[in-house]
Formats: C-alpha cells, sequence, structure tokens
C-alpha cells in the first residue's frame, strides 16, 4: 500500500515538473474552488465541483503518460503518434469544458440573492 502511494507520489512528482499545462489546471482549478467557496456555494457544489476537479487532474495526467509513452516508443514523427496524442489532448480539452460548465452553473447558483 504505501509502496503504491509512492509509485504514486513519484507520478505526480514526474508530471508536475514536466507538465506546464497541469501545473496551469491545478492553478486554475484551486482558484475556482476557491472562489467558488467565498460566493458561498454550498458544500454540496463543492464536493461535486472538487469530484470534477479530481476526475480532471486525472485526465491530465493520463494525457501526459500517454505523450511519454509515445515520444519513449517512437520518438520519430509518425502519423499514428499524432493522431495518438491528439485524442489523447482531446479526452483532457472535453472533461475540462464540462469542469467549465459545472463550475459556472455553481458560481450562478451561489450568487443567486
Ligand atoms: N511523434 C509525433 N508524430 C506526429 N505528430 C506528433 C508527434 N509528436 C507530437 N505530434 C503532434 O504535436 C502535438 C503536440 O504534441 P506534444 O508532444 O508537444 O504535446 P503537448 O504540446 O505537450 O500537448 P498537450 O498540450 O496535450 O499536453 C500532438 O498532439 C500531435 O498532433
Amino acid at each position: 500500500m504505501l509502496g503504491r502511494t509512492r509509485f504514486s507520489l513519484n507520478g505526480w512528482s514526474t508530471a508536475w515538473r514536466s507538465e506546464g499545462s497541469l501545473r496551469l489546471h491545478v492553478a486554475v482549478s484551486l482558484v475556482a474552488m476557491a472562489a467558488l467557496a467565498m460566493a458561498g456555494a454550498s458544500a454540496w457544489w463543492l464536493a461535486v465541483v472538487a469530484f470534477a476537479v479530481a476526475a480532471c487532474w486525472a485526465v491530465e495526467l493520463l494525457n501526459a503518460a500517454i505523450e511519454a509513452l509515445c515520444d519513449t516508443l517512437h520518438p520519430e514523427h509518425h502519423p499514428g503518434i499524432g493522431a495518438t496524442k491528439d485524442i489523447a489532448s482531446a479526452a483532457a480539452f472535453t472533461v475540462n469544458m464540462g469542469l467549465f460548465v459545472l463550475v459556472a452553473l455553481a458560481l450562478y447558483v451561489a450568487l443567486q440573492p
């Protein structure tokens, strides 16, 4: 159990150092969570958004893992590698759009008089 946690933390550390987009996502989502809390969002909304944020970070990590795998196994240019990276990137984009809509909705509800 402790060993697995260490591997996971190693993964976070590696991705954090190499992926600027992951650092940006973490910063933006923490700011969004803080803004929601300050706007008076209910615990239920905060829990839902927190789960969605965790899902987005997980997909960003998987995207980074797929990129790293592609670059290790096939560093040369190849249309299949390009398609693989584009699809992984599309997955991250899609879940991030979902999070954006969720945060906007939670903010709207929290700001209702
Ligand atoms: N080996 C390759 N062969 C073909 N196309 C590639 C290759 N490497 C990268 N690409 C193209 O360049 C894009 C960016 O690839 P890169 O590895 O730089 O990812 P990135 O900029 O870190 O992406 P993201 O913002 O999703 O993290 C890919 O989505 C793909 O379209």
